[in-house]
């Protein structure tokens, strides 16, 4: 079966008169990362929820592994892993319990469940009642909870919030090993940074549409944000020629991202220059400009 697992199309959703969602339209292919970025109440967590078949759309398609509607989604719970935003289990139960109790509903071996204990390092705590472990344990536990059993989707919302640096990036480790297994991978999250190094794609929502879809060099191509570029003695040449100095600002070239072929062509063979630096726009800056100059999201449309 090659179904694409996530494909939804103009979905549309209400909460009484309030339009949560308006016309929003993606796909997630198999061994496909896609981050959902977007302003608090931007309808990232709702995407997510009727990706589970836990809310229903007021409008539009949800296809999830080749199946339409609400009912279908049913069949496919145990190939589907998910953290919600605010995890929370019963905090008289042992981390270990937990675990086996997902185990069990997921028909997971109970070795995968030891396993995922000590990797992400809560052996020690395994057999203390929930209440008292810190935020960060239990976000851990979470996200071992929503692996478990390797799904086939894997929908995080705001998996990193809590955790420390080095259980953030063991969390994009394990991420990279599911994706290698053809996962496709939803993390909506507020950390730019780990997009931008761990993820394949973004989905950026404002107020309920989408306002940009696609890799961060797709996404800066889209901006107004400029590539800068380096090389030796760029000072002395920027003095001498006419045609570099119009891009010369604060001590590098900057260039838009359709003129960026047109330099390096102009670099290479009319300067005989072939060591520069490329210092690309930072996700970081591409977002904050697309939220302020929205772009017409041609590919939304279609
Ligand atoms: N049950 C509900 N009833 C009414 N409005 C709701 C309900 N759930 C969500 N909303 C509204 O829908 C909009 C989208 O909410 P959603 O939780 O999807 O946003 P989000 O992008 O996940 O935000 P955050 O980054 O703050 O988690 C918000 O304006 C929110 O207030």
């Amino acid at each position: 079966m090659n179904e694409i697992p996530i494909k939804l199309t103009d979905i549309g959703l209400k909460y009484d008169d309030f339009t949560a969602l308006d016309g929003v339209s993606f796909e997630v292919e198999s061994g496909q990362t896609m981050a959902l970025l977007g302003h608090n109440g931007a309808g990232k967590s709702s995407l997510i929820k009727i990706i589970l078949g836990l809310i229903t759309p007021s409008s539009g398609s949800v296809n999830i592994m080749g199946s339409q509607g609400k009912l279908s989604h049913h069949k496919h719970k145990i190939n589907l892993g998910y953290l919600p935003e605010d995890v929370s289990f019963y905090d008289k139960l042992t981390g270990r319990e937990v675990l086996n109790y997902f185990a069990a509903l997921k028909r997971v071996r109970p070795t995968r469940v030891a396993d995922l204990i000590d990797e992400f390092g809560l052996g020690y705590a395994q057999d203390r009642q929930l209440k008292t472990y810190s935020k960060g344990m239990k976000q851990r536990l979470g996200v071992a909870q929503a692996i478990l059993s390797e799904p086939g989707i894997l929908l995080l919302d705001e998996p990193t919030v809590g955790l420390d640096p080095q259980a953030s990036k063991f969390l994009y480790g394990k991420i990279n090993q599911l994706k290698q297994a053809g996962c496709a991978v939803v993390v909506s999250t507020h950390e730019l940074s780990l997009v931008e190094s761990h993820m394949d794609t973004a989905l950026i929502m404002s107020k309920g549409r989408r306002l940009a879809l696609g890799t961060s060099s797709e996404l800066s191509a889209g901006s107004s944000i400029k590539t800068g570029i380096e090389f030796a003695e760029l000072a002395s040449w920027v003095e001498r020629d006419h045609y570099l100095r119009r891009f010369f600002i604060d001590g590098r070239l900057q260039v838009e991202s359709a003129q960026k072929q047109q330099m390096i062509k102009y670099l290479v063979s009319q300067c005989q220059i072939f060591d520069f630096t490329l210092h690309k726009p930072k996700l970081e800056d591409i977002y904050h400009d697309l939220m302020m100059h929205p772009l017409v999201d041609q590919s939304a449309q279609q």
